[in-house]
């Protein structure tokens, strides 16, 4: 089993609904086993500014499934909760990436990993910060890259315990 880190946004519809059925999907996906989950993050939009506040977190699991192929999977639920793509980091029901998958590093027309923006966008850090505060790109660890963000104070805690398991 290899250990992946993913995060979750949504600022579309019923954000913190489809954050748990993006979740619910994962925990019931042959070949993923949920480890941890953050709490929900109310956060600033980043990139296309003119759009509602996302709620963000971070997921730990472990899996057998590839990194092309849980990139189809994680595409798949998203398709399932019905995201509709119109903007370039515009508004989404449900956005799943894949941050970090074992310590492979690889970079395609389909896929990098590490996640390319992971380590500058404060919404992916600090939920990912709470799930494993010993994650480190090179030799810094993520709670010294979130000091150094500026739009970590766009990322509030909105909800902690959010999810019961099914
Ligand atoms: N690590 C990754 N996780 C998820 N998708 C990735 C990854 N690396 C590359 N991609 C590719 O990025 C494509 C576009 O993703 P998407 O439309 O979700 O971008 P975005 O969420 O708007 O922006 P961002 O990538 O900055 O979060 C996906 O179809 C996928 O092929
Ligand atoms: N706060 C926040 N901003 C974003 C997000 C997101 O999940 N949260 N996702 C984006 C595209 O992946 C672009 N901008």
């Amino acid at each position: 089993m290899r250990e992946v880190y993913l995060s979750l946004g949504s600022n579309l519809g019923d954000r913190e609904e489809n954050l748990k059925r993006a979740v619910f999907e994962l925990e019931h996906w042959e070949g993923i086993i949920l480890k941890r989950l953050s709490p929900i993050y109310e956060t600033k939009p980043v990139g296309y500014l003119n759009q509602d506040m996302f709620l963000n977190i971070a997921v730990e699991a472990e899996t057998n499934i590839g990194p092309y192929d849980l990139l189809r999977v994680v595409n798949e639920i998203e398709k399932k909760l019905k995201r509709e793509r119109l903007i370039r980091w515009g508004p989404r029901t449900i956005d799943i990436d894949i941050l970090l998958y074992d310590y492979i590093e690889l970079k395609d027309e389909v896929l990098t990993i590490p996640h390319p923006r992971m380590w500058e966008r404060a919404f992916v850090l600090i939920p990912l910060s709470d799930i494993n505060p010993f994650i480190k790109k090179g030799d810094v660890y993520i709670k010294d890259l979130i000091r150094d963000l500026p739009d970590k104070e766009g990322v509030k805690l909105y909800k902690e315990n959010w999810y019961n398991e099914v």
